[in-house]
Parts: C-alpha cells; sequence; structure tokens
C-alpha cells in the first residue's frame, strides 16, 4: 500500500506531493473526492494564478503524448478551462502509465490564485470524469498497483500533530481509527454518495427527518447542507453571521450543544470543538462555525456534504470494490 502523507494547512485545505512525466516535474495537489479528474497548471496558461504555481512543460517529458480534447471544469468553487495530454503519474511511489490530464489553460478568478496547491487529483467515481477521462485511482486498479480496491483518508486537526494528513491507497490503516469500521453502501456511483437517516441538534432530530442524500467530500473544507436548515442550525448554535463567516463565542464551546449524523442507523455525533474552527489573529482566538449553506441543484442535489469538518473525526475508507464507505471515529 501506498502513504501519502497530507499537509494540513488551517484545517481548510489537505493537499500532497504528485509527479508527473520523465524526468518527473513536481505538483502539489488537493486529492478531491468530490470531483474525477486530474489537472495541473500548464506552461501555455498565462493567469496569474498558474505563473504563481508550478507549471507542466510537455516538451520536457519524454513520456508525453498529446491528446489536444479541450477541458472545462466547474467545481462550487473555481472553474478552469484546458486541454487533455496524456503521462506517467507518480503518487508516492505508485506510477500509473498513460494517465491523461488537463493541462491547464486558464484559470480565471481567484480561487486558485493565493491557492497553497497546484492542482487538483480527483478520486470519485469516472462518472463524473469530464471528457470521460479515466481517473487516477481507475487506472491505478486497472494496473494491478493497489492490492485492494479501494483508498481512505486520514485528516489531523491542526495544529495537535506532525502529520497534517494521510491518504492510504490499496487499503486502509488501523493506527488513524479506534473501534469498528462501519460500513455505509455508496447509494449513486457518481460522487462518494451516502444517505443520512437524519440529523439531530441536542439529540432531538432537527434536519433529513425522513432521510436525505450526502457525499463524502475531503475536497470541501467544512460540512454543508442546504441554506435553510443551514440558516436554522446556525441559530441553534448561536453562531451570528460576522462580515461573511458566521462567527462563535469561543467561550461558548462548552455550552454548545452535539450535532449527529446518524448513518446506517449509527450516531456520528460532532462536538462543538469539532464542528467549529479556532483561528488565532494577534494573540486573539476568534471562532467561526463549520457549517456553510450551500444548495446543490438537482438532480444531483439536494445534497449534505459531509467535507474535512467531519473527516477529521471520522476516518475514511473508500472501498471501490464494494462500493462502500467506511467511517469509524479518528485516533
Ligand atoms: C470557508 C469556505 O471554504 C471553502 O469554500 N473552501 C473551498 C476549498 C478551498 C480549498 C478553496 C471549498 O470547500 N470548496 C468546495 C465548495 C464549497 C462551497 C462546498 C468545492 O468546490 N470543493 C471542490 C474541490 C475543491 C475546489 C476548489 C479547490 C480545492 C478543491 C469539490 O469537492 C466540489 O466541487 C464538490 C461539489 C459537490 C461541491
Amino acid at each position: 500500500a501506498a502513504n501519502e502523507p497530507l499537509i494540513n494547512y488551517l484545517d481548510m485545505e489537505y493537499f500532497g506531493q504528485i509527479s508527473i512525466g520523465t524526468p518527473p516535474q513536481n505538483f502539489t495537489v488537493v486529492f478531491d473526492t468530490g470531483s474525477s479528474n486530474l489537472w495541473v497548471p500548464s506552461i501555455y496558461c498565462t493567469s496569474k494564478a498558474c505563473t504563481e504555481h508550478t507549471r507542466f512543460q510537455p516538451s520536457r517529458s519524454s513520456t508525453y503524448q498529446p491528446v489536444g480534447i479541450p477541458f472545462s471544469i466547474q467545481y462550487g468553487t473555481g472553474s478552469l478551462t484546458g486541454v487533455i495530454g496524456s503521462d506517467q503519474v507518480t503518487v508516492e511511489g505508485l506510477t500509473v502509465t498513460n494517465q491523461q490530464f488537463a493541462e491547464s489553460v486558464s484559470e480565471p478568478g481567484k480561487t486558485f490564485l493565493d491557492a497553497e496547491f497546484d492542482g487538483i487529483l480527483g478520486l470519485a467515481y469516472p462518472a463524473l470524469a469530464v471528457d470521460g477521462v479515466t481517473p487516477v485511482f481507475d487506472n491505478m486498479m486497472a494496473q494491478n498497483l493497489v492490492e485492494l480496491p479501494m483508498f481512505s483518508v486520514y485528516m489531523s486537526s491542526n495544529p495537535d500533530s506532525s502529520l497534517g494528513g494521510e491518504l492510504l491507497f490499496g487499503g486502509f490503516d488501523p493506527s488513524r481509527f479506534t473501534g469498528t469500521l462501519n460500513w455505509v453502501p455508496v447509494t449513486q456511483q457518481g460522487y462518494w454518495q451516502i444517505q443520512l437517516d437524519n440529523v439531530q441538534v441536542g439529540g432531538t432530530v432537527a434536519f433529513c427527518k425522513d432521510s436525505c442524500q450526502a457525499i463524502v467530500d475531503t475536497g470541501t473544507s467544512l460540512l454543508t447542507g442546504p441554506t435553510k436548515d443551514i440558516k436554522e442550525l446556525q441559530k441553534y448554535i448561536g453562531a451570528t453571521p460576522v462580515d461573511g463567516e458566521y462567527a462563535v463565542e469561543c467561550s461558548n464551546l462548552n455550552v454548545m450543544p452535539d450535532v449527529t449524523f446518524t448513518i446506517n442507523g449509527l450516531p456520528y455525533t460532532l462536538t462543538s470543538q469539532a464542528y467549529t474552527l479556532m483561528e488565532y489573529s494577534d494573540g486573539m482566538a476568534f471562532c467561526t462555525s463549520g457549517f456553510q449553506g450551500m444548495d446543490v441543484a438537482p438532480p444531483a442535489g439536494p445534497l449534505w456534504i459531509l467535507g474535512d469538518v467531519f473527516i477529521r473525526q471520522f476516518y475514511s475508507v473508500f472501498d471501490r470494490g464494494n462500493n462502500r464507505v467506511g467511517l469509524a471515529p479518528a485516533a
């Protein structure tokens, strides 16, 4: 199994190293279970977001093959256009050959401008892949690079650990969780989509009363839900809008209610320490809510997005062999 260490940037972004081409060109990417394409900036891209990051130079790679299909992708935050190429991609010692990926030609806006990463490596199902490009993990399985058809994600909580996180290809790491993994069936093979039975605040069902759908998304910083529900939830926890964010009193953490996600009959509880983020500026602690309103349009939505706020608490195993997600309290 290949153990890819991740860097944790402010509990908002987790990223790691990959290399593309011969000789290898190194990139920092977000491993995103909410999308299915790999892209990196290309030397042809003159956007500031590209010139401020590492750019791929096809002419410098002896294993590069042009494909030339135009590419464009839209995330919840951020979008880009580019062109498809093919080369070998190495992730923590695993070398995938003939991997098609996008070389960005334009990265508008500011999502990627001041990002700590160069590109994105999508780990969702092929159904979501723009231009029908085979995703990296699908090629890893097809090329027998992984013992088991699954990968696992551990995300640390800043600043209490040296290791920011861990992405393990080909299995899971028992040292990263306590108790046993509980397996949850994937309801739709696009995102890593599962069913939520309900959402409770302080032990009382408050949202998603007759079950709803959610995705487990490493590429989403917070935990999002339909804007109507999140607006109410912010009130329940005593969060108030302060210039674009929802702030809470750090001194109230010990009286704020638990928020529990019932999944496959089991409770996944987030305490206020888990669902808030603590930022420090000039010695002052500033606490914000880790819940964010986001309406995913039908037919894909409505969806709750169990992002990094959730994954930090629950080690997540993404099992393509059995189309199921394994969850257990993170160690
Ligand atoms: C305070 C709010 O923080 C963020 O909005 N953080 C961004 C990531 C940050 C690195 C810029 C975020 O969570 N973006 C989500 C959208 C958010 C409003 C829910 C997103 O687009 N995540 C991407 C991957 C991101 C894209 C931006 C770059 C980093 C990877 C992908 O997982 C989604 O397209 C999935 C879809 C169902 C929403």
